[in-house]
């Protein structure tokens, strides 16, 4: 087993005097006004040991990091029938965009995608109320993190439903396709607030951890998904959970991972760790700069890279 606290405390050192820190996400209000300065990182390795450091215990927005605890739900409800109604192809466009919907009838190419997330956000409402939804959401995640003190931002949540007006545009678009089965509003409100929950390095990163083990909750010793949904969800994650930045990510560390604009990013290496980094200012393609940096260097430094050979 590689020095983890020792790679992550010189990672730490690496990023807190890093002069290109990327742009705050500007058009979601909360979240501009995040400093950038901000780091923290926590790895849970497989036998449970949990390493951190910078600010793993600030909570930050996860944004689209949610999108990978409500493609479990879904899955768990609909089973292989969601992808009927939502693909499995890097899309190569914009986490936002529109385009390829018109062309494509409403089936969003991937559920990581805001369009093919808003379908999932569908897919778990299901015949119920929005608030009990976000409620069971809240439950699933405070569950795989064995964490109650995981909360919604409210002020988050609240200025993106204010402001979310291109998922407001996509919601809508996949309505006229029939791909939003319940009310718009329901399925958008489910969204934006799962997009709001606000957790730790460390919450994220243990709540991660089935994913890093076949499917298993290792606190509990339950399953989660079966081992076969567990390392589909890791596909996605690699291939498209970075948007159109997926293949540089891939490149570049090589670690299943998902990221959202408030500068988080869950990374999963099966059978080795689950981990969470967050700092705030994002790439040109709304991807934690400094995040992804970070975990070039924890690949670099470990081998964990997928496509190392194992003890590499
Ligand atoms: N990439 C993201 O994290 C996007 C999530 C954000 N809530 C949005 O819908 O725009």
């Amino acid at each position: 087993m590689p020095d983890i606290q020792r790679i992550i405390d010189t990672i730490a050192e690496e990023i807190a005097g890093a002069p290109h820190r990327g742009r705050v996400a500007d058009y979601i209000p909360a979240l501009a006004k995040v400093d950038p300065m901000r780091f923290g990182i926590a790895v849970v390795a497989a036998d449970g040991r949990v390493f951190t450091a910078g600010e793993a215990d600030a909570a930050f927005s996860i944004q689209s990091i949610s999108k990978v605890f409500t493609l479990t739900m879904a899955l768990g409800k609909a089973g292989q029938a969601l992808w009927k109604r939502v693909g499995r192809e890097p899309s190569g466009s914009a986490f936002n965009s529109i385009v390829q919907l018109e062309q494509e009838h409403g089936i969003p190419r991937n559920p990581f995608i805001n369009a093919g997330a808003l379908v999932v956000s569908d897919v778990v409402l299901g015949g119920g109320d929005p608030r009990a939804t976000i409620g069971e959401i809240l439950r699933f995640v405070r569950y795989l993190a064995d964490d109650d003190a995981i909360a919604i931002d409210m002020d988050v949540a609240g200025s993106e439903a204010r402001t979310g007006f291109r998922n407001v545009a996509l919601a809508n678009y996949m309505k006229a396709f029939g791909n939003i089965e319940r009310r718009v509003e329901d399925a958008l409100n489910v969204y934006f607030n799962q997009c709001a929950l606000a957790m730790s390095c460390r919450q994220l990163a243990m709540a991660g951890r089935f994913l890093a083990h076949d499917g298993m909750h290792p606190g509990t010793g339950r399953r989660v998904v079966s081992a076969l949904r567990a390392r589909r969800i890791n596909a996605l994650m690699l291939t498209c959970g970075h948007y159109d930045g997926s293949g540089e990510f891939a490149f570049r560390v090589g670690i299943p991972g998902k990221s959202g604009v408030g500068g988080g990013i869950l990374a999963i290496v099966p059978g080795e760790a689950s981990i969470a980094v967050w700092s705030p200012g994002l790439n040109e393609r709304g991807n934690s700069q400094l995040g992804s940096l970070a975990l070039e260097r924890l690949s670099d430094a470990t081998g964990w890279s997928v496509f190392t050979a194992r003890g590499g």
